[in-house]
């Protein structure tokens, strides 16, 4: 497989973030304005509309400029976006851990696919009318940066992450990406398809590093949709029994409906993480070799190290806050490994063809869509638990 420091086209890395990637640019320039309820943009399809945060966490739409093609880049027409629970967490909380902070507006967004509207020089493999999913996450490729030289590019200390801060993301209309950062969709996988491969991405890496075999028994903690996608991951990679907990009733029932055997947990807030352990372990009928922890939450996290068997591995999808802790002298003395997942890397072209080849199927996931315009009132459904969404899509 090519890496990424092979893929990356080589144009200078200054002038990538020059063209595109420079918020500052964006935010300066004449055609930048915030839009009103009533703005003509909203009626003007050529418009190149998109939402933002920012560090009074409103969430608004803008008029951003139409990006110009690059050299090496295409101009996508983004068709679906799913909002994640970071671009809500930007919004409400206005930072993720110590560093991704929202200092300024910030466009959302980084699941996303679209159609290819224009090329740029240098660009061999795709053309217009091209469907493709947009990998958010652009990393220097450059021969002086050890994780993209050994294909490891999520450690890329210089990625442009598109919708993390100071990065615009890619819920606009109009998007300029490198073309190798877009994955060629089949004709059998939509568009909304395409933008669920992103945290299918984050499941496919977290099972290809924690090792799960045909037939190993796991539990999944939490059944939020980075939860969901590793249950629908780890149905098609042959783990069973699989349990799957969650503190929602709702969820556990969605659960249910995507994958019928999977045995359910609902947890009470009150019990002690020995005691969900016990719950879980009930559940399975069998001892559980790995945990794929999908909450980020300590108690959840004890609780799936209390499950496991002498020589399991709990396996960190979820994020946390900056410090926890953990029952050392347990994990010790049986032998409990403990693995983190950070993003992806060389996950898209599995994510697209598991979906097309009917091994996975995402489409169950997408609960509400809204059109472009719409963008505000999506991240208000997908912000309030009673609404029940899953993964909420915009569409255009
Ligand atoms: N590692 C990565 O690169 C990566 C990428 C994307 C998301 N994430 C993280 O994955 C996690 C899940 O994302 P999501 O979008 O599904 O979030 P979510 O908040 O929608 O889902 C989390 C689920 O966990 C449940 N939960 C909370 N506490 C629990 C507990 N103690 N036991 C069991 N279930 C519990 C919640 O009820 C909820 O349904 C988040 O922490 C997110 O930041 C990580
Ligand atoms: O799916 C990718 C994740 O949402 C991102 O890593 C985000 O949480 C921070 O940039
Ligand atoms: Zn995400
Ligand atoms: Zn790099």
């Amino acid at each position: 497989m090519a890496t990424a420091a092979t893929a990356v086209p080589s144009a200078p890395l200054k002038s990538q973030y020059e063209a595109h990637y420079d918020p500052t640019l964006i935010l300066k320039h004449p055609e930048f304005k915030l839009l009103s309820d009533d703005a003509p943009e909203l009626q003007d399809k050529n418009a190149n509309i998109a939402c933002a945060y920012n560090p009074a966490h409103e969430v608004h739409l803008m008029n951003k400029p139409r990006p110009k093609v690059g050299f090496g880049e295409a101009v996508v027409h983004v068709k679906a976006t799913g909002i994640c629970g970071s671009d809500v967490h930007f919004w409400k909380h206005g930072a993720i851990g110590p560093t991704m902070i929202v200092r300024d507006e910030t466009g959302a967004g980084h699941e996303s696919a679209g159609e290819i509207i224009e090329i740029g020089e240098g660009v061999k493999d795709l053309k217009v009318g091209d469907r493709v999913a947009i990998e958010a996450g652009v990393p220097c490729g450059q021969a002086d940066c050890d994780p993209c030289r050994t294909g490891r590019y999520n450690a890329c200390q210089r990625v442009v992450f598109f919708s993390t801060p100071p990065y615009h993301g890619t819920l606009t209309r109009f998007h300029a990406h490198p073309a190798a950062w877009l994955h060629k969709l089949p004709d059998n996988v939509s568009f909304e398809e395409g933008s669920l491969c992103e945290p299918l991405a984050v499941a496919l890496a977290g099972l290809e590093r924690a090792g799960t075999r045909l037939g190993d028994p796991v539990v999944i903690c939490g059944a939020g949709p980075i939860g969901l996608v590793t249950l629908l991951a780890a149905h098609a990679s042959g783990c069973t029994p699989i349990v799957i907990t969650d503190l929602v009733a709702s969820r556990l029932e969605f659960a249910k409906k995507l994958v019928p055997t999977v045995k359910t947990v609902e947890i009470q807030r009150e019990w002690k993480p020995e005691d969900v352990a016990e719950k879980i372990k009930d559940a399975a009928g069998t001892g559980l070799k790995i945990a794929l922890e999908c909450t980020g939450f300590e108690s959840s996290i004890r609780a799936a190290i209390y499950s496991l068997l002498f020589g399991g591995k709990v396996f960190v999808i979820g994020v946390g806050p900056t410090e926890q802790s953990y029952p050392f002298g347990y994990c010790s003395a049986n032998e409990i490994d403990l693995q983190f997942q950070y993003r992806y890397a060389n996950q898209y072209p599995k994510a697209i063809r598991l979906v097309s080849g009917g091994l996975i199927n995402l489409k169950p996931l997408v609960t509400h869509r809204f059109p472009l315009e719409q963008a505000v009132k999506a991240f208000h459904v997908a912000a309030d638990p009673k609404q029940g969404a899953i993964k909420v899509q915009i569409t255009d």
